[in-house]
C-alpha cells in the first residue's frame, strides 16, 4: 500500500449527482437519436448499469443489454478483456444502439467495445481528455490527473472538524 494515490485530484459524485448528471447526458442524446429512438442500450458494467439505468428510463428505451469489459483492478489498470457479450441477434453492428458507461479514461474499455459494435452510439456521463474522441456524447470533462469516485465506492464517515479543541 502506498499513502498517495497515483491521481492528484479527487472528484467525488454522489447518487443525487450521478442521478442529475446522467440525465443530463439523456437530454443531450436527445438532440442526436434516430428518429425513431434507439433501439436498445447496451451498458458497459458495472459502472455502466446506473447511467444506463436512467438514460434508458428518460428516453423510454426498454431494451437493455449488458456488456462486461474489466480493466481495472481498484486504480491499477490491466488489458481489457470482455467477460460477457451482448446479444448480437438484439445488437447487431450496433446502428441504432447506444452503448452507455459512467466515464471514459484512457479510451480501452471503449475500443474493445467499438470494436464488437462499430456503428453504435458512445456516450458516458464523465469523460478525461485521453479519451474523450472514443465518445460521441458526454456531459462533464475532468482532467486527466483526476480520480473520479462513485457514490457505489464510498461511504458516509464521520471527519475531524477542520479546526480542532
Ligand atoms: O477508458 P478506460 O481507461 O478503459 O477506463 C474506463 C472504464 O474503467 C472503469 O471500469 P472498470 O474496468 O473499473 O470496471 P467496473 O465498471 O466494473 O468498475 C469505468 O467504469 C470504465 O468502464
Ligand atoms: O471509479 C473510477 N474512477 C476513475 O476515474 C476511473 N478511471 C478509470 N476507471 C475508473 N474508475
Ligand atoms: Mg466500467
Amino acid at each position: 500500500m502506498t499513502d498517495r494515490l497515483p491521481h492528484e485530484k479527487g472528484f467525488h459524485v454522489s447518487w443525487d449527482q450521478l442521478h442529475r448528471d446522467a440525465r443530463a447526458l439523456a437530454w443531450r442524446l436527445q438532440d442526436t437519436s434516430p428518429r425513431d429512438g434507439w433501439r436498445a442500450v447496451v451498458a458497459i458494467t458495472r459502472g455502466g448499469m446506473a447511467p444506463a439505468m436512467i438514460v434508458a428510463r428518460e428516453l423510454d428505451i426498454r431494451a437493455v443489454d449488458t456488456i462486461s469489459v474489466k480493466s481495472y483492478n481498484h486504480q491499477a489498470q490491466s488489458e481489457p478483456r470482455i467477460i460477457k457479450s451482448p446479444d448480437i441477434d438484439l445488437v447487431g453492428d450496433g446502428e441504432g444502439v447506444l452503448i452507455v458507461d459512467d466515464l471514459v479514461d484512457t479510451g480501452k474499455t471503449l475500443e474493445v467495445v467499438r470494436a464488437l459494435l462499430p456503428k453504435a452510439h458512445v456516450a458516458t456521463v464523465y469523460a478525461k481528455p485521453m479519451g474523450r474522441e472514443m465518445v460521441n456524447t458526454f456531459v462533464t470533462e475532468v482532467s486527466q490527473d483526476t480520480w473520479i469516485f462513485f457514490p457505489w465506492d464510498m461511504a458516509l464517515q464521520y471527519v475531524e472538524p477542520y479546526r480542532g479543541t
